[in-house]
């Protein structure tokens, strides 16, 4: 299967990294990016193939994936649609946050076979999960292709109607972010206890990642595995209260909405803009 990735910034070099090591070789995999720091690291680390701008490698892929900010899309189309064949319809993959099938179909001239997805950047440990819709003009083969390609990198979740991805994109898309911000934010009360950024640092993720594991393999709901934690007037108990008094749960539930809501909005500006 030759794949060709539109933009190779930070989640293509993610995608890339799991699908050099697990699917292909890197030598059916071509990256177009103007970025050439970007691409000669691309090289260097994996091995793929390059260009600075789209090229007959992107007219021969089997699979072409639009991983460029949802700014540039529009123009990205554009710069592809002499190159796609559209007899042979291969299989566009969009990982952009907010915009439509549709718009990319009309785009690229009245395109049928799109998937659109939302995966995440852990996928660069091969640790990601990915959203994924498909329009109808998509055959068994190529979904099947599309979920090979995101499988590559982690579990991947069907959606039967497009308009979730927006969901997916506030939940896990933006959602390391989240964790990120939420262990930072141990690490800082860490410190200002007396930890060293180190020891914050190894207890936070240690817990991190241990309550993550064990809500995954115990058979209790999470609200469960949290009470377990929380003695009568213990500790847990005065940090959860002020948690709780302070809106945190409230807070993040807005946050992700937030999130949605700027997908949504994303696919109004640039699609009507089109
Ligand atoms: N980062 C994340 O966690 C996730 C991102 N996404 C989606 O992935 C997409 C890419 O995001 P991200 O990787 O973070 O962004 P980056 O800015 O890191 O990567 C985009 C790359 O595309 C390049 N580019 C710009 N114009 C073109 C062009 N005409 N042809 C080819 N390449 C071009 C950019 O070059 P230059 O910098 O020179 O402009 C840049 O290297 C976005 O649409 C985002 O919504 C989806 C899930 C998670
Ligand atoms: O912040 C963004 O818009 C992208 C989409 C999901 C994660 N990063």
């Amino acid at each position: 299967m030759k794949i060709a990735f539109i933009g190779g910034g930070n989640m293509a070099a993610a995608l890339i990294a799991g699908l050099a090591d697990k699917l292909t070789a890197g030598a059916n995999i071509h990256v177009v990016d103007p970025n050439v720091d970007a691409l000669a690291r691309l090289r260097l680390q994996y091995g793929v193939a390059t260009a600075p701008a789209a090229d007959a490698a992107v007219s021969a892929a089997d699979v072409i994936v639009l991983a460029v900010k949802p700014q540039s899309m529009r123009e990205v189309t554009a710069q592809l649609l002499p190159l796609i064949d559209q007899r042979k319809q291969p299989l566009v993959i969009s990982i952009a946050a907010g915009i439509r099938s549709a718009d990319l179909s009309r785009w690229l001239g009245g395109y049928g076979a799109i998937v659109r997805c939302m995966p995440n950047t852990p996928a660069l440990i091969g640790k990601g999960i990915t959203g994924m819709a498909a329009t109808a003009g998509v055959s068994a083969a190529q979904v099947k292709a599309a979920d090979d390609i995101l499988r590559a990198v982690g579990p991947t979740v069907w959606l039967d109607d497009e308009s979730k991805i927006d969901a997916v994109t506030a939940v896990s898309g933006s959602g390391p972010a989240y964790v990120f911000y939420f262990i930072e934010a141990m690490q800082q009360a860490a410190e200002e206890m007396g930890l060293t950024a180190e020891q914050g640092k190894q207890l936070a993720l240690a817990t991190m990642a241990g309550a993550t594991q064990l809500a995954e393999q115990s058979n209790e709901a999470v609200p469960v595995l949290r009470e377990r934690v929380t003695s009568k007037g213990g500790t847990t108990y005065a940090a959860l209260t002020s948690m709780e008094n302070s809106g945190v749960k409230a807070a993040i539930i807005t946050a992700m909405k937030a999130a949605a809501a700027r997908g949504k909005a994303l696919g109004d500006e640039l699609g009507a803009a089109s």
